[in-house]
């Protein structure tokens, strides 16, 4: 979809053939980097292809550490490594900063790619994740705070809107289930509980035993609550105090809205913090669009002195082999290659692009570690989406528009058909809280549903285009009908995307949104974390510890960055034998 950046870009500048400056700012890009572009026409139909290629010069031959990928989880990766005095150098694909969570322009419109409710922004507490990988850059964003979280437009008329007060919320809940009230006290009480827990600890590295023993020693009880849920599922505490089918959809559909997966494969933690931190913290939207909290950690890492490269995919991690403390063999990273070919040297690398996208694409030549082969059997790739980018009339819908996003269900047994735009749809509408990305008077909608790439793979041209526009025009109706009558008239305009552009512009395998279980596992407790089977390379983002969401993703960045800096004995650490034992107990024996 960013490819509309450049396609606003080549309207303009294609017949100058050969052009310098910033794809993302459209300046001449010094801070990053000169992009060269040269622009193919490629059929008359007036599609054309742009190659980006990177002057060389601006490339560093050597690192402390590489990070592959600038989503959340390796921006503030680099961000905190860099805060602490560290040599970092992140490469990106693509063109701008920000992964899922980036943006692209049209006609002067900003709209975000993925991402749209945004958590870990609020201004207490420590599961503020985001706004604290911000103020470590000396950012504070300008956001604005969302009234309620989700509009619910469900089967037999049940609406119900998730306000930011719990209270209100619960309310509003228990006259719609009067005969489930004290159930869905009982559970949404104990999600708060496992928030308070998270919220008064330091959020720091699993795998750094030092942390852990300081944490446990400081927070005993907030410690003992969490490792009491880790290996829990929301669907089982639903379950204790919930009977009733169509509740226990509901909750279903709570969890689905964020994790992709029903409540008894929600690891219960993740439902604690999302149920937890709506009422606390809040759901905020960045002033500008999702894309500034990318764009500002950037920023933050080039003040630190690290750098960042756009338009530079790394093709390969670089491995050799050597003997650890125990005499085993063991393989270690020793830098990365990009696609120009140019090696770029570092002891540590930190990948943010999916574990399926690290060993399948950037290691091609090891055997899968069994490590990894473990998470494959417990974890798949969640379906990508369908998505559909409108610019919307304001004056022409029938009623005004209050709350940003949506979700609308019209049968329960639907809501996890990902098959031809049957199940959920979400809707998130950001000028309702930031009218600065659209002119006065219009709305920018961001629908999406689930949908698998294996439906869009074979088609021609012709039936992909078909599809695109049949499936939108399905989805459309479907709203029109539900929700927002008048909506299709007053479409100005409409950009579809399909698993295959979040493929392409998201560089994630097959488009997926991120991991899910293939069956009921025990809570987070099989979720790997940062180190891989492979010394000096970690992981970072929704495939690892504790999975989706940018809150989530940012904080697997502290988590990275943490373990990081004790391997390079930045921060307090054991000695480096029990350190070394503990934290392959933890990473290998506990989550693997
Ligand atoms: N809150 C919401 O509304 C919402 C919606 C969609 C997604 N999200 C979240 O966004 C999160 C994703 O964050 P993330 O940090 O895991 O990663 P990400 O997928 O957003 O970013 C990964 C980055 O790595 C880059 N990359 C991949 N392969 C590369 C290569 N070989 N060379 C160079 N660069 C490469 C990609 O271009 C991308 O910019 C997900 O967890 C998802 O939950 C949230
Ligand atoms: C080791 C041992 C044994 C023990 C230890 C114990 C302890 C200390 C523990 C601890 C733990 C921790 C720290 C944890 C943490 C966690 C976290 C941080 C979590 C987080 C989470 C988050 C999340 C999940 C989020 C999510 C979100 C999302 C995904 C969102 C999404 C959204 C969307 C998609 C949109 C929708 C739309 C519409 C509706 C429109």
């Amino acid at each position: 979809m960013n490819a509309f950046i450049a396609s606003d870009l080549l309207k303009r500048d294609y017949k100058g053939c050969k052009k310098t400056f910033c794809l993302c700012c459209n300046k001449l890009p010094m801070k990053y980097g000169w992009f060269s572009l040269y622009y193919r026409k490629q059929s008359s139909n007036r599609n054309f292809s742009t190659r980006v290629v990177i002057n060389s010069v601006s490339l560093p031959n050597e690192t402390e550490v590489a990070v592959i990928g600038s989503g959340i989880g390796g921006l503030v990766t680099a961000t905190k490594l860099a805060k602490r005095g560290v040599k970092v150098a992140v490469f990106e694909k693509y063109l701008i900063p920000g992964g899922s969570s980036g943006y692209f322009t049209k006609d002067g419109l900003i709209f975000d790619v993925g991402a749209s409710m945004i958590f870990g922004l609020g201004n207490k507490g420590t599961t503020n994740t985001l706004t604290r990988a911000l103020a470590a850059v000396g950012i504070e964003l300008e956001t604005i705070p969302d009234p309620v979280q989700i509009h619910y437009h469900l089967p037999d008329n049940i609406n119900i809107r998730v306000h930011r007060s719990y209270e209100k919320f619960l309310e509003e809940l228990q006259m719609r289930f009067p005969h489930e009230r004290q159930g869905l006290k009982n559970f949404y009480d104990e999600c708060w509980q496992v928030f308070h827990s998270l919220n008064s600890i330091e959020l720091l590295s699993l795998e750094e035993p030092y942390y852990l023993l300081r944490v446990f020693r400081e927070k005993p009880l907030a410690c003992l609550g969490l490792v009491k849920y880790l290996s829990w599922n929301a669907g089982d505490i639903a379950r204790k105090y919930i009977s009733d089918p169509i509740v226990l959809a509901f909750i279903d559909l709570e969890c689905y809205c964020w994790s992709v997966v029903d409540a008894n494969k929600t690891p219960m933690i993740n439902a604690g913090m999302v149920f937890g931190d709506r009422h606390y913290g809040g759901i905020h939207y960045p002033k500008g669009g999702v894309g500034t909290i990318a764009r500002s950690l950037a920023k933050g890492l080039e003040s630190l002195g690290g750098s960042i490269h756009y338009g530079n995919p790394v093709v390969s991690i670089l491995c050799d082999h050597s003997q650890d403390s125990f005499g085993r063999k063991l393989m270690h990273t020793k830098g990365i290659q990009l696609k120009n070919r140019h090696i770029v040297t570092s002891q540590y690398v930190v990948s943010n692009a999916t574990r399926w996208n690290t060993f399948d694409q950037l290691l091609p030549d090891i055997a899968l570690p069994v490590m990894e082969q473990r998470w494959r059997e417990n974890y798949q790739m969640s379906p990508s989406f369908l998505s559909i980018h409108l610019t919307v009339d304001a004056n022409r819908l029938s009623y005004p528009i209050v709350d940003c996003h949506h979700i609308v269900l019209e049968n329960w047994e639907e809501m996890e058909t990902a098959k031809d735009a049957q199940g959920t749809i979400f809707v998130s509408i950001p000028t309702v809280l930031d009218s600065s990305l659209a002119p006065a008077g219009y709305h920018i909608f961001h629908i999406f549903t689930p949908s698998w790439m294996e439906e869009w793979i074979g088609l021609s041209p012709e039936e992909y285009k078909e599809k695109k526009q049949r499936l939108k025009n399905h989805i459309l109706a479907r709203l029109e009908k539900a929700v927002f009558p008048g909506l299709t008239s007053a479409i100005q305009q409409a950009i579809v995307g399909s698993p295959r552009t979040h493929r392409r512009f998201l560089s994630r395998l097959d488009g997926t949104y991120g991991p899910i279980p293939r069956r009921k596992l025990p809570g987070l407790l099989t979720m790997p974390l940062n180190r891989t089977s492979i010394d000096k390379l970690y992981c970072v983002g929704d495939s690892t510890f504790p999975g989706q969401g940018l809150n989530a993703v940012a904080f697997s960045g502290f988590s990275c960055s943490h373990r990081i800096a004790a391997d390079m004995d930045l921060v307090p650490h054991l000695p480096v034998w029990l350190d070394r034992w503990l934290s392959w107990w933890i990473s290998y024996s506990r989550f693997q």
